[in-house]
């Protein structure tokens, strides 16, 4: 039974309130309480904001329920709004319901939120209506609903003012338009939106599932994750179990360290999928914190629309897997559909999966439209084929299409994207390059390959440089690349001439290289177009193509399976990548890896030609060429028995030569006697060398035992 009582109220008299009500289940001033106001004036909520403190700034009308300050009351937190004894009995009451007041607001958004004038309908705002009406309004920039709802219905909650200390008045001004923001966004209702990244901050909640535009440190939002970082961290949110706040992060592949690896130091990271690329965000991984799922990057962005990894997501819509994405454009067109950086990745399928948008809009990378080619993904059995038969086919549109009723803030950005220098050719990799020229040469001269080669695809890294950079000096003409990442020695290839056409998910160059890129870009955007990483590295036009892949292992075994990912079997280094999805599917299948690595105690520590792969990404069914810098193995048309003594003595280093050839003729010798010798193996030496690694800092083996 509710009891009803008709108190004084001690604010009455300051404003147009006629009566307060309140109801309880004693009767008695204890325990929950519902106040119903009633007011002289046309609307109630002339009370509500003229109170005093912020803590009543929540309240259910008969049309919803609203927040204004709701970032506040996530905290925890209240303000004082006039002057006065700061133990006050009003102040104590909300103390004893967990809310801490403040004199002074501790952040730019908590100022901003009481600077000057309030409505209802400001940015501050949240309002969720009853019934009839999808989702969360959230005010001005950040509603979701159609606007005619907001200007109709809603136009007579409009509230002109809020009374507020001096000190507290126009403290920061509200965020305006660049000119440069201004010529690149083409929907002028977005600029309406325009936030300040601080104030969107607050809004992630533990849990959150977001998403984030980006592909091998490029085309990142770079802006918004930093603001949410510095607030997580001003507010040393991470030292409370009840403030902590970890997100589940979904990314087409690797993204700035500045951003990730600092999520990942502040433990801010509970979930990250598919690829990552630093040494926090590595080390969170294995040391248990961050639970990491490897997937070829042709899939994740399928298995993101089939709501794969939201299965066991317990908040939100079910058909939104993910609640936010931010995501990095260089322009809006007049449709607001996303202009890219330099980078497509995973983002069509990342802002067709997503809740809420933010848009970070990059005034400092040049406008780079006309390089996109983006597809909108359908799932089975709707699914279409993607007809390219030349690199060059055009398929899709040159922006990403989004929903603009779900972008709820844009921001501007003028970070640069944060990729350091590619990693430098050296002896053994320009040794790689200089194997894999003649053997392609051989090829062509065989007739097996048209003298242009078939598309290229090339991996990240030191020998993937050198091996372009080999290309770019070498015999063959008019040849095109189909690929995942363009790094720096394609800039050489393509001023050679010998380079036609390129298209890839991502131009990962060096800060200089992208000068000289943005520089010449009339030279270089006919020959250049950029995919989502499901086109790009997508089996069916892989395997029509005959692409030439090439790809970096951790070490590959006698037999030709190879290891990408977990060091010694157990310690994750960046995810498969798109490895497997080219590797899989190419005419020609190539791993290139140097024949060893130094370790602390020995330069050569480690052998990258092993009896047993610790852990296996590529498999003896897909390779036909390994390659290091000792020199080529041809596997195709090889069987097991055949390829082992071939892989031992083009690859592998002389230091360990001799030790892999005993252990081969051992395993040969005890498996055949046991009438099991397809691939032999002695199992109780097989990772021998692995668990010499481990112990002693060095592969070498003295005997096999
Ligand atoms: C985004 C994309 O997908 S691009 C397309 C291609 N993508 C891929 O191939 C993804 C998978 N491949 C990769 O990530 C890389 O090629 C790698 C990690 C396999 C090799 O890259 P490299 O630059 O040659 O590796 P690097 O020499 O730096 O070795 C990385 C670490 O692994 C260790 N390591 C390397 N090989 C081994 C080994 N066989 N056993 C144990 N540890 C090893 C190194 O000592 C080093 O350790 P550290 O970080 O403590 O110094």
């Amino acid at each position: 039974m509710l009891h009803c009582s008709r108190p004084a109220s001690s604010y009455a008299s300051q404003c147009t309130l006629a009566r307060v009500y309140r109801l309880s289940k004693s009767g008695i001033d204890s325990g929950p309480v519902v106040n119903i106001l009633t007011t002289r004036g046309d609307s109630v909520l002339k009370a509500i904001i003229d109170y005093d403190f912020t803590f009543v700034m929540n309240f259910i009308s008969s049309r919803g329920v609203g927040s204004l300050y709701w970032d506040m009351t996530k905290e925890h937190m209240g303000i004082k709004n006039s002057a006065g004894e700061p133990n006050h009995d009003r102040v104590q009451k909300y103390a004893g319901r967990g809310f801490r007041v403040v004199s002074r607001p501790r952040t730019r958004h908590q100022l901003d939120s009481l600077r000057g004038e309030r409505r209802l309908k400001d940015k501050y705002s949240v309002f969720v209506p009853f019934g009839g009406m999808s989702g969360v309004w959230y005010c001005e920039g950040y509603e979701n609903i159609s606007s005619h709802l907001r200007n109709k219905r809603y136009h007579h909650l409009h509230f002109p003012l809020m009374r507020f200390t001096p000190l507290l008045r126009n403290i920061k001004p509200s965020p305006t338009a660049s000119a440069a923001l201004r010529e690149r966004v083409r929907r002028p209702a977005f600029l309406e939106r325009l936030t300040h990244a601080e104030d969107l901050a607050p809004l992630f909640k533990n849990d959150d599932y977001i998403g984030w535009s980006g592909f091998t440190g490029v085309g990142y939002p770079k802006t918004v994750p930093t603001a949410i970082a510095d607030h997580v961290e001003s507010n040393d949110l991470q030292a409370s179990p009840e403030t902590k706040k970890k997100f589940n992060l979904f990314v087409g592949a690797s993204v700035g360290p500045e951003v990730e690896d600092r999520w990942a130091r502040l433990d801010m990271i509970a979930r990250r999928y598919p690829h990552q690329v630093g040494k926090d965000i590595s080390k969170g991984i294995n040391a248990g914190r961050i639970n990491f799922a490897d997937k070829h990057l042709s899939m994740f962005p399928q298995d993101l629309t089939y709501g794969y990894y939201n299965l066991r997501k317990t908040h939100g819509d079910p058909r939104k897997p993910l609640d936010w994405a931010i995501v990095e454009a260089t322009a809006i067109t007049e449709d607001g559909y996303i202009v890219p950086g330099a980078s497509v990745g995973a983002t069509p399928e990342i802002v067709q999966s997503t809740e809420k948008i933010i848009i970070e809009v990059n005034t400092r990378i040049p406008n780079l439209e006309g390089l996109h080619d983006i597809n909108h993904s359908f799932v089975p059995p709707n699914r279409q084929p993607y007809v390219v038969t030349h690199p060059q086919d055009r398929i899709g549109l040159t922006a990403i299409p989004i929903d603009p009723d779900r972008v709820v803030a844009l921001v501007e950005s003028t970070k640069p994207d944060n990729t350091g220098i590619n990693a430098p050719e050296n002896d053994d990799s320009r040794a790689i390059a200089r194997h894999l020229i003649e053997f392609l040469s051989e090829e062509v001269e065989s007739g097996r390959l048209p003298k242009s080669l078939l598309p290229l695809q090339s991996g990240i890294g030191n020998v993937a440089n050198s091996i372009i950079g080999g290309l770019a000096e070498g015999p063959f003409e008019q040849v095109q690349v189909w690929t995942e990442v363009l790094q720096d020695t394609f800039l050489r290839f393509f001023d050679s001439g010998k380079l036609a056409f390129a298209t890839a998910t991502s131009i990962r160059f060096s800060p200089e290289g992208f000068d000289q890129f943005y520089k010449n870009w009339a030279t270089y955007k006919d020959r250049l177009l950029l995919r989502s990483q499901q086109v790009a590295n997508s089996p069916e036009i892989i395997r029509r193509l005959g692409v030439i892949a090439m790809n970096t292992p951790l070490e590959v075994d006698i037999y030709g399976h190879a290891n990408s990912t977990c060091a010694l079997g157990s310690r994750m280094l960046n995810g498969i990548g798109g490895s497997a999805d080219f590797l899989r599917n190419a005419k020609l299948s190539i791993m290139h890896t140097p024949s060893s690595r130094p370790t602390k105690s020995d330069p050569t520590g480690i052998s990258c030609i092993v009896p047993f792969a610790s852990h296996v990404d590529q498999t003896e069914h897909d390779l036909d060429v390994v390659v290091t810098e000792q020199g080529l193995a041809d596997l195709r048309g090889l069987a097991p028995r055949e390829r082992a003594p071939l892989i031992i003595e083009k690859c592998a280093h002389p230091d360990y030569r001799d030790m892999l050839h005993e252990y081969y003729d051992r395993a040969l010798h005890e498996c055949l006697a046991r009438g099991m010798g397809h691939e032999p193996h002695m199992l109780r030496n097989a990772l021998k060398m692995h668990v010499g690694l481990l112990e002693r800092g060095s592969m070498k083996v003295d005997k096999w035992g």
